[in-house]
């Protein structure tokens, strides 16, 4: 099939389509019933049940299809949002919009240097060279250190010019971590998220420049606007059900205001009158979390026939 004439009429939802944030995405996507079939090696696939296509990208390249209105909705890291939007020319506002967190993909953009050199403070940096997949949140960085201001402030020409010890910034796409011990850079910038591979790479931080998450990004630019709110609803309902766990219990009434100062709910709790008059059942929303301290606490106040069920889905304004 000629997949490319299918796009015309659909509303187009980027995805990576590799690495880190991968599976997560997918899993969403099953969860949200978005339901497709990725032919091999095919970067595109229509959605069975939607008039969506689902087109899968790198992450880093998925703010600037998003940006340029080609693509209604993507899911990518802040990082690249936010390296997306430091590449854009001076005054030019970004097209991207972020709806939200998809609470996964939890890392930091770090500066690092190696850990038996000389360098302990990201000042000794300036001059030297840096090697990174994110130059132009990493040009940022440094144009403030050098100048006490951003790159922006000193192109536009409003505040002193950028000083002549300017730092040499390197792009390389993957392994960054490899830069310093192969003699190409004096520190990286790159994503940490458990510290191995910068431990394995004897480096350690000395700063950070973005922390970031996986987040739902939507065009602003979008002529789909009813099928990104359906989508983003879905999504929503999932990430949701994920997070929180339906705890109910059965309380006397002289334990019920402290059972429910535990157990407040996302709005508040449901109560309802149990046959035995001086007995209510409580439903709540806990997040997962905190599910077993609150079940101890509960137990401690006198809860009974206290259950944590999983939430398959959910849907709520809030
Ligand atoms: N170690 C990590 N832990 C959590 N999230 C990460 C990690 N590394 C990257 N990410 C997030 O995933 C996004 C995509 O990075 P990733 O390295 O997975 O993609 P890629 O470079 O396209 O793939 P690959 O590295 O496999 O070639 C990053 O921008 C960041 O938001
Ligand atoms: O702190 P950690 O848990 O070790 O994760 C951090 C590493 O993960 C990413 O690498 P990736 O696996 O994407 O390989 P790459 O360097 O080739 O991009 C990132 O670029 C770091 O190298
Ligand atoms: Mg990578």
């Amino acid at each position: 099939m000629d997949l490319v004439n299918h796009l015309s009429d659909r509303m187009l939802f980027a995805v990576p389509k590799k690495g880190r944030l991968q599976q997560a995405c997918l899993d969403l996507l099953s969860g949200s019933d978005i339901q497709f079939k990725r032919e091999n090696r095919l970067d595109i696939a229509l959605v069975k049940n939607l008039p969506i296509a689902l087109i899968f990208l790198p992450a880093a390249d998925i703010p600037t299809f998003v940006g340029e209105g080609k693509v209604d909705l993507g899911i990518t890291g802040i990082d690249q949002v936010a390296e997306h939007d430091a590449q854009l020319p001076y005054l030019e506002s970004s097209n991207v919009e972020q709806i939200m967190d998809l609470g996964f993909g939890n890392c930091k953009l770090q500066v690092q240097v190696p850990e038996k050199g000389q360098i302990k403070d990201v000042k000794e940096l300036i001059g030297k060279n840096i090697v990174t997949s994110f130059t132009a949140l990493t040009e940022d960085y440094f144009a403030r250190l050098e100048s006490g201001r951003s790159r922006k402030e000193s192109i536009n020409g409003t505040t002193s010019p950028i000083p002549q010890l300017k730092t040499k910034i390197k792009f390389v796409g993957g392994s960054v971590e490899a830069a310093c011990a192969l003699g190409v850079a004096d520190g990286i910038v790159d994503l940490v998220e458990s510290g191995e591979t910068m431990r394995a790479a004897g480096l350690c931080a000395i700063d950070t420049v973005v922390e970031s998450t996986a987040v739902l990004i939507k065009s602003k630019k979008t002529t789909n606007q009813k099928l990104v709110d359906l989508v983003t609803a879905r999504i929503r309902g999932v990430i949701q059900a994920q997070r929180y766990v339906l705890c109910t219990y059965n309380v006397s009434r002289s334990n019920l205001s402290e059972a429910t100062r535990i157990t407040p709910g996302k709005r508040a709790p449901t109560i309802m009158s149990l046959e035995e008059s001086d007995w209510v059942a409580v439903s709540v929303m806990v997040e997962k979390k905190n599910l077993a301290t609150v079940m101890d606490e509960l137990s401690e106040h006198h809860a009974t026939d206290i259950l944590a069920t999983e939430i398959v889905n959910s849907r709520s304004t809030g």
